[in-house]
Parts: C-alpha cells; sequence; structure tokens
C-alpha cells in the first residue's frame, strides 16, 4: 500500500497491544479496495487440522441448542453441531446415531404403535395424518405397517387391534438417499409422505411428506453438506475431563462421532491436558478440539498437549456469568485475535465460541483469525434447537440456557460443578429465552450473503485472505467510541421494523 495511506486506522498488532480487552462491538474495520463479485468470496474453512466445512457455522454443545435436530441441519447446511453431555453417555450417543442415520435437512417426528395396540382417539394422531406400526411400537424397531387417519375414521369397530386394518409394508424409500432423490420420488409416484428405511434393518429413520419438501423448497439452496469419509453427516460432541468421560467417549466413537471437544470454561488444566492425551494415545484418528482458552499461553499449552483445533472465548456468551462471577475471562475480539495468533503458527484452527448475535460479529471473528464461529443464542430460538415454543408477552420464544446454569447443572451436568460430595452450587450462567427465527435451513444462508458481502467490503475473498490480510496490516481496525456505536447502529428514528432479509 502506498505509504501515505498507511498511517490512516490501525495494524491489528497495534491495536491489540494497548492492554484494553475488546469485543466485537468496540471494533470496526476500514473498508479496503472491492476487486470481485460476492458470490466469488469463498467460506470454506477448516473445524479443525483435519476436517473442513464448507461454511464457517458450528453449533455450541448444550441441551437447549444441539441434538438431533440441529446437528442434521447443521450438517446438510455445511456447517456443524456438537452434541451436549447434559446427559448419559448411551443418551449422547443415541443421538449421534440418529444424526448420523440421516441424509436430509430435517428430521421428522413420527408416531408408533406396536402390532397389538388400537387407537382409541382421533386425538392420538396429534396433527400427523398417520401412525407408523413397528414391532416395538417404537422407531427402535422394524416397520410393518401405516394407518391412515382417514383408514382408521372408516372403521366401524375401533376397538380391533392395528394389525387388522394397518397397510402392510407399505411403500418406503432408503434412509441414505438424498433430498432431491426422495422429492423426486414422491412427485412421480403423487404420493403424500414416503417412510424412509434403513436398509439394513428395516427400521424407520425418518418419514418425508409432500409439505416438507415444498416447504424446504421455499428456501435457499444448500450447497455442499458436510459429510465424513464413512460418508455419513458429521456430528460432533462434547465431554468432560472426569475419568467417566473416558467411558462416554467409548460411547461415542462407537456411535460414530467424528469429532469430540472438552467442554470446559477454563481448558488450561491439568485434567485436560492428561485427556488430551489420552485421547490421541487412544483413538489417535479422532480430531479432537481443547478449550475454552482466551491467552497465548493457554492455547500453546493446549497444541503442545495435541489438541488438533482451540475452543476460544470465556464470559462471552448470552447467558455466560463467568466474567462476574469469577472475575476471569477476556473480551472476546482481543481473545480470539491473540489466541489465533499463536494457533495459526502450528496450523490449529479456531473457533470462536460465544457472543456472536449479528453476522457483522461473525465477519469480525473470521476476520481477526478464526476458522468458524460457535453459536448458542443465535440458534436456538430455531426450529431444529430442543424444546417446544412458547408465549411470552404474545411474542413467540425458545428456551435457552446456560450449561453452568443452576437449572442446567441440576439436570446432569453437577458431577463436574462440583467434586460429587460438595454441596455448595454457583451458577455460572442463566436460564432465559430467544425469540422464532424459523428454519436454521432459511436463515443461516441469509447471515453466510451477509459475511460474504462483509469480507468483499474488506477485499478478502476468502477466509484465508482475510487472515493474511490482517495479519500483513493491509485490513485496518479501529476501536469505536460509544457514540460511534449509537452511530453505527439505527438511530434517531421514532419507530421501526428490523428486517434482515
Ligand atoms: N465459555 C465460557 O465462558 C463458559 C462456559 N461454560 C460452560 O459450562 C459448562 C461447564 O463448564 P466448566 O464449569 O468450566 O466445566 P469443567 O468440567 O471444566 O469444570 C468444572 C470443575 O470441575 C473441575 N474438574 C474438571 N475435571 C476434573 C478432574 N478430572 N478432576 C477433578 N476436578 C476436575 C474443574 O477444575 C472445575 O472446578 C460447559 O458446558 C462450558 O462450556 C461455563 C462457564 C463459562
Ligand atoms: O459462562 C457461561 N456459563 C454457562 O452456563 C454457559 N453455557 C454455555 N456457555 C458458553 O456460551 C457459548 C454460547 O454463547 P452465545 O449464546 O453468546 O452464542 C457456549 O458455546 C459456551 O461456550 C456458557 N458460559
Ligand atoms: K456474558
Amino acid at each position: 500500500m502506498d505509504v501515505a495511506f498507511t498511517d490512516d486506522g490501525f495494524q491489528a498488532e497495534r491495536l491489540f497491544k494497548q492492554g484494553y480487552s475488546y469485543t466485537y462491538d468496540d471494533i470496526i474495520f476500514l473498508p479496503h479496495y472491492i476487486d470481485f463479485p460476492t458470490d466469488s468470496v469463498q467460506l470454506a474453512t477448516k473445524l479443525t487440522r483435519n476436517l473442513t466445512l464448507s461454511i464457517p457455522c458450528v453449533a455450541s454443545p448444550m441441551d437447549t441448542v444441539s441434538e438431533t435436530s440441529m446437528a442434521v441441519s447443521m450438517a446438510a447446511l455445511g456447517a456443524i453441531a456438537f452434541v451436549h453431555s447434559n446427559n448419559t453417555p448411551s443418551h449422547q450417543a443415541s443421538i449421534i446415531r440418529s444424526a448420523k442415520s440421516h441424509r436430509i435437512p430435517f428430521v421428522s417426528d413420527p408416531l408408533f404403535k406396536s402390532p397389538s395396540d388400537t387407537i382409541d382417539s382421533i386425538d392420538e394422531f396429534a396433527s400427523s395424518n398417520c401412525i407408523f406400526v413397528t414391532d416395538s411400537g417404537t422407531k427402535k424397531s422394524k416397520l410393518l405397517g401405516v394407518v391412515s387417519k382417514a383408514d382408521w375414521q372408516a372403521l366401524n369397530d375401533k376397538e380391533v387391534t392395528v394389525s387388522d386394518y394397518m397397510v402392510k409394508s407399505p411403500v418406503s424409500f432408503p434412509s441414505n438417499c438424498d433430498f432431491e432423490d426422495v422429492a423426486g420420488f414422491l412427485a412421480a409416484k403423487k404420493l403424500e409422505f414416503v417412510p424412509l428405511v434403513n436398509e439394513k434393518d428395516g427400521e424407520l429413520v425418518n418419514v418425508v411428506t409432500a409439505d416438507q419438501v415444498e416447504r424446504i423448497r421455499g428456501f435457499p439452496k444448500l450447497g455442499m453438506p458436510s459429510v465424513g469419509p464413512d460418508g455419513e453427516f458429521l456430528v460432533g460432541a462434547a465431554i468432560g475431563t472426569r475419568e467417566s468421560d473416558k467411558d462416554r467417549l467409548e460411547h461415542l466413537v462407537k456411535a460414530g462421532v467424528n469429532v469430540v471437544l472438552l467442554d470446559s470454561s477454563q481448558g488450561n488444566s491439568i485434567y485436560q491436558t492428561e485427556m488430551i492425551k489420552y485421547i490421541k494415545k487412544t483413538y489417535p484418528e479422532l480430531d479432537l478440539i481443547g478449550g475454552n482458552v482466551v491467552t497465548m499461553y493457554q492455547a500453546q499449552n493446549l497444541i503442545q498437549a495435541g489438541a488438533d483445533g482451540l475452543r476460544v472465548g470465556m464470559g462471552s456468551g448470552s447467558i455466560c456469568t463467568t466474567q462476574e462471577v469469577c472475575a476471569v475471562g477476556r473480551g472476546q475480539a482481543t481473545a480470539v485475535y491473540k489466541v489465533s495468533s499463536i494457533a495459526e503458527q502450528s496450523g490449529v484452527p479456531v473457533i470462536a465460541d460465544g457472543g456472536i448475535s449479528n453476522s457483522g460479529h461473525i465477519v469480525k471473528a473470521l476476520t481477526l483469525g478464526a476458522s468458524t464461529v460457535m453459536m448458542g443464542s443465535f440458534l436456538a430460538g430455531s426450529s431444529e434447537a430442543p424444546g417446544a415454543y412458547e408465549y411470552q408477552n404474545g411474542r413467540r420464544v425458545k428456551k435457552y440456557r446456560g450449561m453452568g446454569s443452576l437449572e442446567a447443572m441440576t439436570k446432569g451436568s453437577d458431577a463436574r460443578y462440583l467434586g460429587d460430595t460438595e454441596k455448595l452450587k454457583i451458577a455460572q450462567g442463566v436460564v432465559g429465552a430467544v425469540v422464532d427465527k424459523g428454519s436454521v435451513l432459511k436463515f443461516i444462508p441469509y447471515a453466510m450473503q451477509a459475511v460474504k458481502q462483509g469480507f468483499q467490503d474488506l477485499g478478502a475473498s476468502s477466509l484465508q485472505s482475510a487472515h493474511h490480510l490482517l495479519r500483513s496490516g493491509v485490513i485496518r481496525l479501529e476501536v469505536r467510541t460509544g457514540a460511534a456505536q449509537i452511530e453505527g447502529g439505527v438511530h434517531g428514528l421514532v419507530s421501526y421494523e428490523k428486517k434482515s432479509f
């Protein structure tokens, strides 16, 4: 760059040396030079040393964020979810197994009966048009037949068992086929729905309806999904650093987990470095993410222990109270920049975890050196997050809670919070709610398009290019004053409606 212009704005290195803990909203990038169209921006990235994603998004391992449905939709988008561990090892493994058995971008919730059951009232159909009949009356056994609401309504004697009138061996489709194949099959056969069946054991895995096909068709076109060497969706999982987590990990590995993360607020501990060494020795093929860290020293220790990726953030999450409770942590922009600058030297990708509330925060995290962003609140209001919607002051919301909240700890994670015999529980998170955002299949592609526009403004045609331009001092930034932050948002209006897409 021309010498005359190098005095405009700060280089990242200088800005982050000043002794302040900055977060995303504190800083702003100066625009650079555009010589390519938005659509040529590449968002493909590394999650860990050995795993790549086509978009840089990761769902947090939290019990109000990541279970089967989130894992399936995130993988279908080219992203990934980490299944939480606030459950028994076998339950966590069953979520992984279930997510990996899907190859279409959503999970249905079909109803089941066993052959000897009866259907006593129309209410048993709930909002569904049919009930499936399997050996055990649950999802986990061979599909035998199907009862449609119309067939049940036409029955004279409603006390007969379902095996007497179900349609036996209903038309089905293999569960490992992709969305377009199933959608084409439904259309060609003019079917209202088709069960997807695992060809190995005849189990019903999912149900696709014509309505769902139409809904998905209304969303932006999906890019390259995240698929592992096993040909199935990539799914991650969280574990802790207790002795019992070794048994948990064995369950997860048997279920086919592709990557695990050691879920801790302060990852630079003897517990974590020992666990990393154990995992690397026992499962050398398994990619492993260490964290959380916010300093270069912490990061260096985990890299040396063998971590294939680092998760960055302490106290930055929307539900986090760690900085208030423990007085430790770091502003997230500074943390991401500092950790990335050391991780980059070892080729270890960084996940910027927490504090993402808009696409601008994603651009900032990625430009400051992260390879992916991990999000909780951004995803918790989606239809893919666990739990039902409820109404609060006329708004449709979903519950979202910190894994260190008293409520979540009481549900299961307290073993790690208390020595098992200790009695004092200290919360490091809250329970709250977030507004309904619809499907991640819709709003993530829009967020990624916004990220591409941000990268274009910076003159960075890829994440790798953004990292290089920042480190070489071409991308410049400044700290925004309080007034500048207000100016950067909507201001001075009596009222307005914010619709992003
Ligand atoms: N990113 C963030 O800022 C924060 C995240 N969280 C979330 O809350 C959950 C719990 O986090 P943490 O409390 O940090 O979990 P943690 O399991 O790392 O730590 C809980 C306590 O157990 C101890 N511990 C861990 N392994 C041990 C072992 N093998 N032997 C003896 N003691 C051991 C730790 O030193 C700590 O005192 C996680 O889901 C985490 O992501 C919680 C607080 C902050
Ligand atoms: O201090 C904390 N107490 C908690 O109870 C808690 N639960 C989750 N997390 C962390 O927050 C991240 C999600 O943050 P966002 O909602 O901002 O995306 C997650 O990815 C976690 O890193 C917690 N931090
Ligand atoms: K916070």
